[in-house]
């Protein structure tokens, strides 16, 4: 219900000593007499029908003052009351919209600016070539669909997000996400998720409560300032976690109302996007020390304190945080950061998978040579992954770690380098050993058997070092991880072709299939969208209170298993997308096994099913899972009606 105030003009005039609303700045009326009484006389009642004409009736100019009491995200949804980013701060805080807005305060004239860009479509959007060759216009509509679907109806937008998963999880996900973020302050429509900002210290708690879901059961929350091998995009990085969480709800069967996308905004260093009217982010170099962590650890304790039963994925921090802000929370928290553990876990399962395709056992990893291009948060959590699995399969942790090769930016890295990051100093080659080789040296000198790409910059497997992967070894196992599209090492043609169709091949981005010396070929997509829906779902399902590596070593070792037996034979190293929710109920159910193991398990249902065996345990995380097949009544009925 809205209630409208409508007052003279004149008074909003005397108020405010000019008139400063659309209605108040039409043509002058007459002043209106003074008054002899307190109360302001009561405007002339309009004519009625069989009146006699007097004189012309002449409605008082209205102030455009609206009372409402709606509150938070109904008031954002009422097309007559939104504002958008050009609410002020008293109504933020009055209306209870703080957290559910960007940061940034615009006027109608910057709205004014977006919509008519937006209108000649396309003209000022950063054109898809920039992005990659993988995003065409077409895929631009799709998304503009899909998220007006999602915008309308959500239920039926997962239903059909779930029924053609892998020709859409390109458009909601990457590598569309990429290009949705580099643009997000100009394809800016309605607010989804919650915005935390530098600006917001001492008030992050109370926003918490602006949120209107009681129940959210999964976060996802970055900082923007790596967003995919895009680099540092602000607070457009909230793309990302909403692209996370739609795959939560599609691929684990998270109610959609209960997962809650956040950025937290401490400001950016893309000269860019600090110089665009348009940007809805902090303009301000980004935080760091004391200060960055001091709004990082009010964000957490603000979402943990109102839902201390949700599960925090960090997505797409820089190198500089990422591991520390792990370490921060890891062990009193129910957190794991995606793109270190999510994606080791990822390469591993591609692993093992890339050896059941050569007809090799899960021993054979301890034998693997290894080659990693990309020294950051993604490269040396899977490095470090890899090299556990390796122990498992019955090598010494010495052993597994002269089985690697890891090259950052300048080169192989070895311990004669003078700054050698702790986590990456047990990989480091001894000295001598050609301190900062490219690419093509370290491959024609080490002789790998696997090839990784992690380093977000693009075609650095270039024909050469393919060729020389493809001398060095039969079948060698390539995997072009970057995101998105166009910053893969490969494609999968340039690596088919270099290696005569011999390599194993699989991306982070998506490659469609194509004809090679005379066969289809198919490819697995390495990213960890494998494993970030289904950890999440068994972390909280299992109320483990927090994430172990063991639970990521178990559900890498669930996901080769649901690779098919002709899948194997075409050399896929992953099992299909289009199964996802069967991958991710597999991979709840393995994170719940070995959190029970651990002794983690705090929910007694979880326990239970755990107890009863693996079947016992995949049919409960099953039938917990949402699913969007059938709208929920909204209307009591009597059952069987
Ligand atoms: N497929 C997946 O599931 C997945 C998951 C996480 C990250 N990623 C991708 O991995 C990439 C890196 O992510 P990150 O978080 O590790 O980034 P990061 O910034 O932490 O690390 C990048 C690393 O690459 C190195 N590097 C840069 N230029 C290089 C060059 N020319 N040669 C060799 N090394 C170079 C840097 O030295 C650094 O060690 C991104 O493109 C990201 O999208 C993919
Ligand atoms: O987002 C992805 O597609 C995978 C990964 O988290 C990345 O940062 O590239
Ligand atoms: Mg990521």
């Amino acid at each position: 219900m809205r209630i409208t105030i409508e007052e003279p003009a004149v008074a909003a005039a005397a108020t405010n000593g000019k008139a400063h609303t659309a209605a108040a700045a039409a043509p002058a009326a007459a002043p209106a007499p003074p008054s002899r009484s307190a109360t302001p006389p009561l405007p002339p009642r309009p004519a009625a029908d069989g009146d006699e004409p007097s004189t012309v009736y002449e409605p008082p100019l209205q102030e455009a003052v609206e009372i409402t009491n709606k509150r938070s995200s109904d008031i954002l949804h009422d097309p007559t009351l939104n504002k958008g980013t050009a609410f002020p701060l008293d109504e933020r805080e009055r209306l209870g919209l703080r957290g559910l807005l960007p940061p940034i305060i615009s006027n109608m004239g910057v709205q004014l600016e977006r919509v008519m860009k937006d209108f000649y479509y396309g003209l000022d959007q950063i054109p898809p070539e920039e992005i990659g060759s993988g995003i065409t216009r077409e895929m631009e509509r799709r998304w503009r669909m899909l998220q007006g679907l999602q915008d309308r109806n959500e239920t039926l937008f997962y239903r059909v997000l779930v029924e053609h998963f892998a020709e859409m999880a390109p458009i909601v996900y990457t590598p569309t996400v990429g290009w949705v973020c580099t643009n997000y302050h100009k394809l800016w429509r309605r607010p989804r998720g919650m915005f935390f900002s530098a600006g917001d210290a001492g008030h992050m708690a109370s926003m918490a409560y602006h949120w209107p879901q009681e129940d959210v059961q999964a976060i996802v929350v970055t900082d923007g300032s790596r967003i995919l091998g895009l680099g540092d995009l602000g607070t457009n990085g909230l793309g990302i976690p909403i692209g996370k969480l739609d795959l939560y709800v599609a691929a684990a069967g998270f109610h959609p109302s209960k997962v809650l996308p956040c950025v937290i905004d401490v400001g950016t260093n893309n000269a860019r996007l600090l110089e665009d009217p348009l940007y809805v982010g902090l303009r301000q170099p980004r935080l760091r020390g004391d200060a960055y962590y001091a709004v990082v650890d009010e964000f957490v304790r603000a979402v943990t304190s109102r839902w201390p039963q949700a599960v925090l994925q960090f997505e797409d921090f820089s190198i500089e945080h990422a591991l520390p802000l792990l370490e921060r929370y890891r062990h009193h928290h129910l957190v794991f950061n995606d793109d270190i553990q999510g994606t080791a876990a990822t390469a591993v399962a591609g692993l093992y998978g890339a050896l059941r395709a050569l007809g090799l056992p899960p021993s054979a990893l301890a034998q693997q040579r290894v080659v990693c291009l990309g020294a950051g948060s993604a490269g040396m959590g899977v490095v470090s992954m890899i090299a556990d699995a390796m122990v498992v399969q019955g090598c010494t942790p010495e052993e597994a770690r002269r089985n690697f090769w890891v090259l950052s930016s300048r080169g192989l890295i070895t311990s004669s380098r003078e700054v050698i990051p702790s986590n990456v100093a047990p990989f480091a080659r001894p000295e001598g050993e050609l301190e900062g080789a490219t690419l093509l040296e370290v491959v024609r000198h080490a002789r790998p058997t696997v090839l990784l790409g992690l380093a977000g910059v693009g075609r650095l497997f270039t024909r050469e070092v393919l060729e020389a992967a493809g001398a060095v070894c039969e079948r060698p196992i390539v995997f072009a991880m970057s995101n998105p599209t166009s910053k893969m090492e490969c494609t999968a043609a340039e690596a088919l072709e270099a290696t005569e169709g011999r390599c194993v091949f699989a991306s982070g981005s998506p490659q469609d299939p194509f004809e090679f010396q005379g066969r289809r070929r198919e490819f697995g997509q390495a990213n960890n969208l494998f494993l970030f829906p289904g950890m999440a779902l068994g972390a909280y399902l299992g109320r483990t209170g927090t994430v172990t590596d063991g639970m990521f070593m178990k559900a890498a070792e669930a996901i080769p298993e649901l690779i098919e037996e002709e899948d194997l034979a075409a050399g896929l190293a992953y099992p299909r997308i289009k199964s996802i929710r069967d991958i991710s109920a597999a991979v709840a159910a393995a994170v719940i096994a070995a959190a029970h193991v651990e002794g983690r398990v705090a929910n007694a249902n979880a326990s239970a099913a755990a107890a009863a065996g693996p079947e016992a345990l995949l049919r409960y995380v099953k039938r917990m899972m949402y699913s969007p097949f059938e709208y929920s009544s909204l209307a009591y009925r009597p059952l069987g009606q």
